[in-house]
């Protein structure tokens, strides 16, 4: 079996991963991902008991129980590229000997649900509320660096929203929700296509000072229409979370709490509560259904 190079897969001298900063046994079969570090205790103050709070920059990890489930909090930090690392080192965490430095014989396939801060880009999606994503269109470029294998819909839905871009201006990808864990944890929930972007302002159609060259595309995430289903929304790490969830043989699901309308240009007045309703409804659902 190939032996994975020490400057491929680097661990610290406790052994833990390089950047995650965790052994192979601190990571349960479900994950929760969330952007910002601090959500991180907002989620695990639910659990019943904390075995363990680790870290390093901007990736804090908890794992503990609800009951008798066993679940992972960790924070991704903002972007793709940060979804690269995190990703990555999960899956070695539970699929790499890490002192053979092999891949295991037997794989495992873990539950990842973000729960993240989202905008949305239809007038008719209200604030405060949440929504699913069953697919994700990459604006940013993490899976082109990585073999991906379509489905039908998958190219049918890049081949839409390619035809609806200007020429050569930007390069999507499509990846989708876990299809098993969506259909646990998207009974009664309203899902979308969410678009990824790789960053906050120009690149979501944002003008404050500096001058953008694609002053179109929010009309064009806005207008487009694949067999009836629209763009929902934006925000920066489902398309990689997807992506690699899929090369990696992860089920993953990302879930938004829609804090903007940029369509009626309303920020919500109660962020801080909202997320909190949300983290307690998405709780109650892992637990009962993942
Ligand atoms: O609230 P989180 O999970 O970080 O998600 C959203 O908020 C950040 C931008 O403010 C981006 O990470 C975006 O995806
Ligand atoms: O508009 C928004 C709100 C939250 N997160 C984003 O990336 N965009």
């Amino acid at each position: 079996m190939n032996r994975i190079a020490e400057t491929d897969l680097i661990l610290n001298a406790d052994g833990s991963i390089y950047h995650l900063n965790l052994c192979p046994g601190d990571v349960a079969d479900t994950v929760i991902t969330v952007g910002d570090p601090d959500r991180v205790s907002e989620v695990s103050k639910y659990f019943d008991h904390i075995e363990l709070k680790k870290g390093k920059r901007e990736f804090i990890t908890h794992t503990g129980t609800i009951g008798t489930k066993r679940l992972t909090v960790i924070s991704t930090g903002i972007g793709t590229d940060n979804i690269d690392i995190v990703f990555n080192e999960l899956d070695a965490l539970v699929n790499i000997d890490l002192a053979a430095r092999t891949v295991n014989r037997t794989l495992r396939s873990l539950n990842i649900i973000r729960i993240g801060t989202s905008g949305a880009v239809q007038a008719d999606i209200e604030l405060d509320s949440l929504l699913l994503s069953s697919a994700a269109i990459g604006l940013d470029p993490l899976m082109h660096y990585y073999q991906q294998i379509l489905t039908g819909d998958e190219h049918s839905l890049l081949s839409a929203f390619n035809a609806a871009l200007p020429k050569s201006t930007l390069l999507p990808y499509v990846a989708s929700a876990g299809r098993q864990l969506l259909a646990a944890l998207g009974k009664d929930e309203r899902q979308g296509i969410t678009v990824t972007a790789p960053g906050f302002y120009s690149p979501q159609g944002r003008q404050i000072r500096a001058a953008t060259i694609v002053p179109q595309l929010m009309d064009i995430v806005r207008q487009f229409n694949f067999n009836g289903q629209r763009i929902t929304n934006l925000e920066m790490e489902t398309s990689g979370i997807y992506g690699l969830a899929a090369a990696l043989g992860h089920q993953a699901v990302s879930c938004n709490v829609i804090l903007a309308n940029r369509a009626t240009q309303v920020f919500s007045k109660q962020p801080v509560r909202v997320m909190d309703y949300y983290i307690r409804h998405l709780l109650e659902k892992i637990v009962a259904t993942v």
